[in-house]
């Protein structure tokens, strides 16, 4: 078994040559969107993915980079292919999701459009214990420190791939994985400056060298190649490629 990844896009929230931080996993016959961001329906148009072979979406906070494609996801997905998609959302991201972002776009009592679930078949996943999304495919939540007092997730498949999303460095938490065995790290990374509410180059450099072997960075700023051999052991993930993760 392995999961197979390609990502939509590898920037931050202000880059504009690197796309959006989503991505596409797929492990067996199911296929997982983490994050809808913003540029995230042209990416997989350039990818010549079609909406309609994604099983799944998964939401980790409500930023833009990664939620702002959701709604038209939602009404290609609906007025174009008249299917309702899965929506796997953190529990304590469903109500905020429509309410604080979704509802002003999306909301049409006309239509008996009123709620995510008039879109979506929504599946909630809380904390403390691995959701199966298919036979295959097992996704555990970890609430992630990015702004503080909100809500935001990295995740943890299969036990063997970390996905950081959007988060302050949290060293224990990685080390405590590696530790567990987990395999293959994908981080965010902010290339220079305070760290703020994501995790800088210099935070990830203080890592051991086993670990920084095993991460991947991601959500990096446009001026990225400047980074290329400044990164440790650590490499750098690039749009639209295929990475193939062994799970067993
Ligand atoms: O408290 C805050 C909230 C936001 N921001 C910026 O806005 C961006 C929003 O998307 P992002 O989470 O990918 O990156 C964020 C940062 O670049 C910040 O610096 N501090
Ligand atoms: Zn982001
Ligand atoms: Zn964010």
């Amino acid at each position: 078994m392995e999961l197979q990844l390609r990502m939509l896009g590898t920037g931050g929230a202000f880059s504009t040559r690197y796309a959006n931080n989503n991505a596409l996993m797929t492990i067996g016959d199911f296929t997982l969107l983490v994050d809808c961001g913003v540029t995230a329906i042209r990416s997989l148009h350039e990818m010549k993915v079609p909406l309609t072979s994604i099983d799944g979406v998964f939401i980790t906070h409500q930023h833009a980079d990664h939620i702002g494609g959701l709604e038209e996801f939602a009404f290609q997905m609906l007025y174009v292919y008249r299917q309702k998609p899965k929506l796997f959302v953190p529990s304590t991201l469903r109500n905020v999701l429509w309410e604080n972002s979704l509802k002003g776009g999306m909301i049409n009592p006309e239509a008996g459009l009123n709620s995510l679930d008039d879109y979506f078949e929504v599946i909630e996943i809380a904390e403390g214990s691995a959701a199966k999304l298919s036979e295959d495919f097992r996704l555990e939540i970890l609430p992630s420190e990015h702004v503080r007092y909100k809500s935001s997730y990295s995740l943890l498949v299969n036990d063997r791939l970390y996905y950081s999303a959007d988060t302050r460095f949290n060293r224990a938490r990685l080390e405590e994985l590696h530790d567990r065995g987990v395999r293959y790290f994908l981080h965010e990374c902010k290339l220079y400056g305070a760290p703020g509410v994501h995790t800088t180059l210099e935070e990830l450099l203080t890592l051991p060298e086993e670990l920084q072997e095993k991460i991947q960075l991601m959500h990096y700023s446009d001026d990225m190649e400047n980074y290329i051999g400044r990164t440790g052991p650590m490499t750098f993930l690039h749009q639209h490629e295929l990475y193939r993760y062994p799970l067993d």
